[in-house]
């Protein structure tokens, strides 16, 4: 039997409609959430998802601020900039979006947030009590992840999560998310050797490595629950993701679809994690 889809577009807009009534609420109370997002460059894919991340919060009766920079900009300035923000009590989220040029080192910049802040979750400091299972901020897309996975009642303890890709924003989290949730979790990545003999093994299957159709029928386990975090262009610049969904949509029992899966879900967790900062405020 053909596996069940995970639509994220439609689980995104029902979490999005309770973010929106508590920003209603937050308002009433003289806080409007405000969400500022930095962006280094001319990437057309991050000009997009940016766009994207100013238009929901707009929709949820947020605040948001864009703050265009030049692909030449020093460090010193962007630092500049987020110092700003940070004493900016107008501004309850930051983030700078990913990837900035060869010439600007992410993690200095990271830090440079002030961790109340930091809605990316990306702050060493939001990853340490996220790894410890404290309060903090979680990074988007893994948290986003999570939720899809919990929406459909699938059990996560005990089971066996195997993630292909090792990012600081995506492959790590993620693992930690689910071992937080006692999954036992298996990390590969680039350097395994025999990635197969891992993911046939899973129960639960996340695909982060940026490769269009790389994950194939015979790589998944029958009745296995496949999350495709892929962000790709397939031979004929359509936008796919890791997973060839087609032949492994057959042997799943659940999956996420490119588009439609785990990007706005990713959007949606943003909005979460500024309202959560703005709360904070009060
Ligand atoms: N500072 C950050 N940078 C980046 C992050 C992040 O979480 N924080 N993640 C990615 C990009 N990203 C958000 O920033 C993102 C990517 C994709 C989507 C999305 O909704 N995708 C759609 C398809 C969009 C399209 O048509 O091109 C989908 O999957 O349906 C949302 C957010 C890297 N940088």
């Amino acid at each position: 039997m053909a596996a069940e889809i995970i639509d994220g577009k439609q689980l995104a807009a029902e979490i999005r409609k309770d973010i929106q009534a508590e920003t209603e609420q937050l308002k009433k109370q003289g806080i409007t959430p405000g969400l500022s997002v930095i962006l280094v460059g001319n990437d057309q894919a991050s000009r997009t998802y940016v766009k994207n991340k100013e238009k929901a919060c707009r929709e949820l009766g947020m605040k948001s601020v864009l703050i265009e920079l030049p692909e030449n900009i020093s460090e010193q300035t962007l630092f500049e900039h987020i110092e700003n923000l940070n004493e900016d009590p107008d501004i309850h989220g930051i983030l700078v979006q990913l990837p900035l040029p060869p010439h600007i080192g992410p993690n200095k910049v990271i830090e440079a947030i002030d961790p109340a802040k930091d809605v990316d979750g990306f702050h060493p400091i939001n990853i340490g009590r996220m790894m410890t299972g404290q309060d903090a901020f979680l990074p988007c897309t893994p948290r986003g992840i999570l939720k899809m996975v919990q929406s459909k009642g699938i059990e996560i303890a005990g089971k066996h999560v195997v993630v292909i890709g090792r990012s600081n924003i995506v492959g790590k989290p993620a693992g930690q998310l689910f071992l937080n949730e006692n999954a036992t979790v298996t990390y590969c990545h680039s350097k395994t050797t025999d990635l197969k003999f891992y993911t046939q093994q899973a129960d639960i299957l996340i695909s982060a490595v940026g490769k269009a159709k790389f994950v194939k029928a015979d790589f998944v386990k029958d009745g296995a629950v496949v999350i495709d975090v892929g962000m790709n262009r397939d031979e004929n610049g359509k936008l796919c993701g890791d997973v060839d969904f087609d032949a492994v949509k057959e042997k799943a029992s659940f999956i996420t679809p490119v588009p439609g899966g785990v990007g706005p879900m990713t959007i949606t967790m943003l909005l979460a994690n500024t309202l959560k900062a703005a709360k904070k405020v009060r």
